[in-house]
């Protein structure tokens, strides 16, 4: 698909969301795995199916502080049992509890034989050291089966997942204190544009923050990427020479900036002129001018340097390359109209309202705050406007 003003190129223009993610996920280099302590391994991406070493829990046992019992003789409840010992974490009951009786049990004690039912201590009354009165029958709910989390033997977390803080968590439940992940892919990161400056500096008129750099350096960062910072280079072919080549070592260049229609795009005049091209433009808004190239055999992927843009495009396109993880979506109910546009994608900005995802008011490229206030992205289809009452689906932010 050619677009009018444009001129022919050897290389695709106005690729899929799908063929501009496939493709750069094919210009990175195949990943090695190495196998870290669980305190260095979060945002990284699991390279092995991690299975338990031990079963959670590993005794059948109480959910709550109260007592162990046989539930059929409290069906009648109120009804008084007769102490006959306690369970507690690490301090089983050693003897068989009988009809009649109960024993005093704590979170994570192990249940006692004969016992199938817990009673909290907020139902009980105590009437002396050796009987209990029950206000309520005692339920087999609040007993953890063994094994009822997860089985030794089973595999708990397969290959591929990333890292979270609660999977890390699992991991150590399951038994392991280090875990293989596939090695860190290093991406080198560079803000392009004359107008483009540091935070905590004055601002003069016509400048612009670069908070280009700080998201998607935490973008990458949250990939489980090194980042390599290249700071800020000015709109001249010769920085942007010397940029790429300090960005030599690393398995991926992302650039912010320059690559759109202008008179001194000259990131994409490099990549085009002097680079190999694999594609020019996505079919999506935001984010549609990026390009995708090789420089001296470093994958170089360009960024728009609309704010919105550069995030959105990273979001849907660069973590899923860099991650080989899929887009997590999910559906919504629409309680407003996201008006389609006939030859792109659209990812709107939107809020979850009861339930409903309705548009966010602002949806400019360069309107930053509407991905801090919005809750979702929503996917509207090439051609395909989604009227209030449709499903649709959305990336919660
Ligand atoms: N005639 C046309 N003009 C534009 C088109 C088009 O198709 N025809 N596309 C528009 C779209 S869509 C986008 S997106 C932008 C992308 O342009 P560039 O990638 O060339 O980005 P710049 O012109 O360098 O900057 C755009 C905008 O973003 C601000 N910016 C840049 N870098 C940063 C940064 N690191 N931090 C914060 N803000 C940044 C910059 O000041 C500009 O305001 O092109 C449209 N134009
Ligand atoms: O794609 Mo541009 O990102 O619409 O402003």
């Amino acid at each position: 698909m050619t677009a009018p003003g444009l001129p022919e190129a050897p290389f695709p223009k106005f690729v899929s969301v799908d063929e501009a993610r496939r493709t750069l996920a094919s210009l990175l280099p195949a990943r090695g795995t190495e196998t870290l302590p669980l305190s260095r391994a979060l945002g990284r991406t699991l390279a092995q199916d991690v299975a338990a070493l031990v079963s959670h829990p590993s005794t059948t046992e109480s959910a709550l502080d109260g007592i162990a019992c046989r539930e059929a003789d409290t069906l009648n409840a109120p009804v008084t049992l007769r102490l006959v010992g306690e369970s507690r974490a690490g301090q089983p009951f050693q003897g068989e509890v009988e009809a009649g009786q109960c024993i005093r049990i704590y979170t994570g004690a192990p249940l006692a034989a004969g016992t199938d039912a817990i009673c909290p201590v907020e139902v009980l009354e105590d009437i002396d050291d050796e009987q209990v009165r029950l206000l309520r029958p005692a339920s087999p709910g609040d007993v953890r089966p063994e094994g009822g989390d997860f089985q030794a033997g089973e595999v708990v977390l397969k290959a591929g997942v990333p890292l979270t803080a609660s999977r890390l968590a699992l991991v150590a439940a399951l038994g392991h204190a280090g875990v293989a992940v596939y090695t860190r892919l290093r991406v080198a990161l560079l803000s392009t544009g004359d107008e483009v400056v540091a935070p905590g500096t004055p601002l003069q008129a016509g400048q612009v923050y670069d908070s280009n750099s700080v998201g998607l350096s935490a973008m990458l960062e949250e990939c489980g990427c090194e980042v390599v910072p290249l700071g800020h280079a000015p709109d001249s072919p010769d920085a942007l020479k010397e940029a790429l080549r300090q960005a030599g070592g690393a398995d991926l260049l992302l650039t912010s900036g320059g690559v759109s229609m202008g008179r001194y795009d000259f990131m994409r005049d490099l990549l085009i002129e002097h680079g190999q091209v694999s594609f020019w433009k996505v079919r999506m808004r935001p984010g549609g001018p990026a390009i995708l190239g090789r420089w001296n055999g470093l994958p170089v992927f360009g960024l728009p340097g609309n704010p919105v843009s550069s995030l959105v495009v990273f979001q849907v396109i660069v973590k899923p390359a860099l991650t080989g993880q899929q887009l997590r979506t999910l559906r919504l109910r629409a309680g407003t109209l996201f008006k389609a546009l006939p030859d792109k994608t659209a990812f709107w900005r939107g809020n979850v309202v009861n339930g409903e995802v309705h548009e966010y008011a602002r949806q400019g490229s360069g309107v930053l705050r509407s991905l801090s206030d919005a809750d979702a992205l929503v996917i509207v289809p090439e051609g395909q406007a989604v009227k209030a009452g449709d499903s649709v689906e959305v990336i919660l932010l």
